[in-house]
């Protein structure tokens, strides 16, 4: 059984062991049971109260105790500067990735696909796929370069972080920060799935504006897990992703050894059929901005390095209106990917789960002709749209495929087709 604190980005304060968590201060003369203290940032010292993050950890050992790190290899994982020659600005849709054909766990299975910035200039995003058929055995990860946000598409994954365990089905999406160790273990059998891994700033909820107070993703939703660790004295492959590449070492321990920890930095993880979702109940389909799970923001206000947005199941009651997505052209970049169902602006087909979608700065797309013939012929009584979870990462900056991604046999040649045939608007007296 796995046990959770609530409460997104609240303060916790959790122990494994009776005792173990020092009182009233962080860092004692002697810490409990010999533990030691070590401070985790995933902030500056100094930014601002609201927006500071840091946890305190009490572990077995030093996680300073380990020999240098060397290069590892590679495989398909990396992130920006993303400049692969010129950047397609065509409308791109992939089918699902296959799944591995030899032993692969989590991180041999990541595959970068897209993205922005990098983790030098500590902006943007990379995207990755990942698709694995087995757990990771005395073996643990982390990134030094953003926080990953995962999104499982197939199978539940178990992971074991430095700061406890978190149980993640498709449907539920997980962030573990920056430099947090941990393990991912397949609950139930193959697993794949999508990350983002975010560069900017940390993953927060939108706010609300004249929504109000309560709505959207709620802050209590959201589950950090009771501190947890164990005591295993075997070698333990150390791997982590710092500017863009893979490094490995070799510890004699687990450095899943934190007994106790507090503080307001940590891995949570939120169930998105708890999403609150809200629409329009009299006409017009709102931007789906109003469908943001979390936002990375810059400097810009409104205009986010990254926002996560869901399409839900949800009613649709719109009066006189055309219900799914619009036509339209974007300055933001938008990459999508499909957990169960339908997508409703593509009804045509071809957007499967496990697939993804790119539309870049001012491409021009929306529904395919199968959508919108449906939707200018559909009778407009209130109807549900069900089982179906769509997602986006929207991304102020040019999202740019990967060559792994365009040379992929999974790109689809003809995903222009489905925007052709509309028959032209007959204007009055036109011929
Ligand atoms: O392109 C897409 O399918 C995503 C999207 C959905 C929507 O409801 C409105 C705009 C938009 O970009
Ligand atoms: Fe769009």
């Amino acid at each position: 059984m796995t046990s959770y604190l609530s409460g997104f980005g609240n303060e916790h304060a959790t122990e494994a062991v009776a005792g173990a968590l020092p009182e009233g201060r962080n860092s004692p003369q002697r810490v409990p049971y010999g533990l030691y203290a070590e401070q985790l940032s995933g902030t500056a010292f100094t930014a601002p109260r609201r927006e500071n993050r840091r946890s305190w950890l009490y572990r077995l050992r030093p996680s300073a105790n380990h020999p240098a790190f060397r290069l590892a290899e590679q495989g398909l994982l990396h992130s920006g500067p993303f400049a692969e020659g010129a950047v397609s600005p065509n409308r791109l849709r992939w089918n699902p990735q296959p799944s591995p054909s030899k032993p692969t766990d989590f991180v041999d299975g990541l595959v970068t696909f897209a993205g922005n910035g990098g983790p030098t200039a500590g902006t943007g995003i990379s995207i990755h796929l990942y698709a694995a058929n087995r757990s990771m055995v005395d073996s643990v990860f982390f990134n030094a370069d953003g926080e990953l946000l995962l999104v499982p598409q197939k199978g539940a994954l178990e992971l074991f972080t430095e700061l406890g365990k978190l149980h993640l089905p498709p449907g539920e999406i997980a962030v573990v920060p920056r430099g947090v160790r941990f393990r991912v273990e397949l609950a139930e059998g193959d697993a794949a799935g999508y990350v983002c891994e975010n560069h900017g700033a940390s993953f927060r909820l939108p706010e609300l504006g004249p929504i109000g107070s309560n709505g959207l993703a709620n802050p209590r939703d959201f589950l950090t897990p009771v501190a947890a660790f164990e005591d295993v004295e075997r070698p333990t492959r150390v791997r982590q992703k710092f500017n863009g590449r893979l490094w490995e070492t070799t510890v004699d321990h687990s450095p899943l050894d934190v007994v106790a920890w507090h503080g307001n930095l940590a891995p949570y993880k939120y169930d998105l059929a708890r999403f609150n979702t809200i629409g329009t109940v009299s006409f017009d389909h709102p931007d789906p901005s109003i469908f943001t799970v979390l936002t990375s923001p810059t400097d810009t206000p409104g205009t986010a390095n990254c926002d996560f947005v869901i399409f839900p199941p949800r009613w649709m009651v719109a009066e006189e209106t055309f219900r799914p997505p619009w036509f339209h052209r974007n300055v933001m970049s938008e990459f999508m990917g499909l957990i169960h169902g339908i997508y409703d602006a593509k009804e045509g087909g071809g957007f499967a789960p496990g697939g993804a979608s790119l539309h870049n700065c001012m491409s021009a797309h929306g529904p395919d002709r199968h959508s919108y013939d449906q939707a200018v012929e559909a009778r407009l009584a209130p109807h549900k749209i069900e089982n179906t979870l769509a997602f986006m990462f929207e991304s102020r900056s040019v999202i740019a495929p990967t060559a792994f991604a365009m040379e992929s046999p999974t790109l689809q040649p003809d995903y222009d087709e489905c925007w052709v045939g509309f028959e032209k608007a007959r204007l009055p007296g036109a011929k």
